[in-house]
C-alpha cells in the first residue's frame, strides 16, 4: 500500500517532467538524470543513469530515477530492464555525500525515505532486472546492482565494486548488510563490510558480487543475451519465484522503515559523523589537486 501510494505520487511527479521521441523503434524518455530507451515490441528497456560527473544518488536523480521506473512497472509489455550507466568509468558513486552533510533533519528523513523507496522498488520489482556495469560502484551504486537479477561487469581493474561505508566512517544499514550476505555469504560480508572493501572485477566474480565479467566493449551486448535468456522463461513462475526468495528481506525493512528513518537521521546528524563525512569530501577534493 505504501509503496502504491508513494508511486502515485511520483507519477503525478513525472507528469510534469521528461521529453519524448522515438529514435530506431524505441521510445526514448529523457528526464534530465535517466535516459530510458524503451523498446516496447520487444518488452525491454534501457534505464542510463545520467547525473554527472558521477551518477551520485541525489534526491532529484533519486525522484527521476523512480518515475521512470513506475513508468515502465505500469507498462505490462515491459518485462525487462537492463541498468546502466551513460558515463562510462563511473557506474555510480553511490549516495550523493552532499545530501548527508550540513542539511537539517527533515532533508535527511525525505532523502532516506527515497533511498528505501529506491532499494525496495528495484529490489521487489516484478520485472527482470540486468545490471550492465560499466564502470566503479561503491557503497550505494553497488547496494543498486545488488538488486538485480543478474550483474555484468565490465572487465577493467581500474573499476571497483563493494560496500566501502566503513572507510568513510559511516555504517552501511541493516539491509544493505542483509542484501549483501544474501549474495557472498555471512563470513565474506563480515569480513569486506568491517574493512569497507572494494573489489576489481576479477575478485568480485569470485566473491559472486557480479555474475560475469567480460570485456569492456562487450558489456552491453552480453546484457542484451543474458536478458534473451531471461526473457524465455515463464513470467509468472519466475516472479512467483523472485518474491519467494525476497519478500522476506524486504518486508522486514518494510516493517521497520520509519524506525529506520529515524537511526539514520540520529545516526548521520552526529558531529563526529559529519566530521568523518567532512574529511572524506576533503580527500575527495584533495585527490583531485
Ligand atoms: C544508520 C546510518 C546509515 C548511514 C549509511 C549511509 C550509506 C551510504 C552509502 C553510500 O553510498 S556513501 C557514498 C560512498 N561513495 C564513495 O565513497 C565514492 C566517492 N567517490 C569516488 O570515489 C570517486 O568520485 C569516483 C566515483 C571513483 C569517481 O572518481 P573521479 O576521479 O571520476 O571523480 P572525482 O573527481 O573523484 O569526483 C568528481 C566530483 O564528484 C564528487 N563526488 C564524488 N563522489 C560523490 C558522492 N558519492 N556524492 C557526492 N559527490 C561526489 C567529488 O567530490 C567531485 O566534486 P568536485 O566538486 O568536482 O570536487
Amino acid at each position: 500500500m505504501a509503496l502504491a501510494a508513494a508511486g502515485r505520487v511520483l507519477l503525478q511527479a513525472g507528469s510534469r517532467l521528461g521529453r519524448r521521441e522515438v529514435v530506431d523503434g524505441a521510445r526514448r524518455f529523457a528526464n534530465k538524470r535517466v535516459e530510458v530507451e524503451a523498446d516496447e515490441a520487444a518488452g525491454i528497456a534501457v534505464m542510463k543513469l545520467k547525473n554527472p560527473p558521477v551518477n551520485s544518488l541525489s534526491l532529484e536523480f533519486l525522484t527521476e530515477f523512480l518515475i521512470s521506473l513506475e513508468k515502465l512497472e505500469n507498462n505490462k509489455n515491459f518485462r525487462g530492464v537492463i541498468l546502466t550507466s551513460e558515463r562510462p568509468g563511473v557506474f555510480s558513486a553511490g549516495l550523493d555525500l552532499m545530501e548527508m552533510y550540513g542539511r537539517n533533519p527533515a532533508h535527511y528523513a525525505e532523502y532516506w525515505r527515497a533511498v528505501q523507496e529506491l532499494w525496495l522498488r528495484l529490489y521487489l520489482s516484478n520485472m527482470i532486472l540486468v545490471c550492465a556495469i560499466n564502470g566503479t560502484s561503491p557503497a550505494g551504486g553497488c547496494l543498486m546492482a545488488l538488486t538485480c537479477d543478474h550483474r555484468i561487469m565490465a572487465d577493467n581493474p581500474k573499476y571497483t565494486i563493494g560496500l566501502n561505508e566503513s572507510q568513510l566512517g559511516i555504517v552501511a544499514p541493516f539491509w544493505f548488510k542483509d542484501n549483501f550476505v544474501n549474495t557472498v555469504g555471512y563470513r565474506t560480508a563480515e569480513h569486506a563490510l568491517q574493512l569497507g572493501l572494494l573489489f576489481p572485477p576479477a575478485e568480485a566474480l569470485k566473491l559472486g558480487i557480479v555474475d560475469e565479467v567480460v570485456p569492456e566493449d562487450q558489456v552491453h551486448s552480453k546484457a542484451q543475451s543474458v536478458m534473451a535468456q531471461w526473457m524465455a522463461i515463464p513470467d509468472h513462475s519466475r516472479q512467483l519465484t523472485k518474491n519467494m526468495m525476497r519478500k522476506a528481506m524486504a518486508d522486514n525493512l518494510i516493517k521497520q522503515r520509519e524506525a529506520d528513518i529515524q537511526n539514520f537521521v540520529s545516526f548521520i546528524s552526529r558531529d563526529s559523523i559529519q566530521k568523518s563525512l567532512h574529511t572524506y569530501l576533503e580527500k575527495l577534493k584533495q585527490k583531485k589537486g
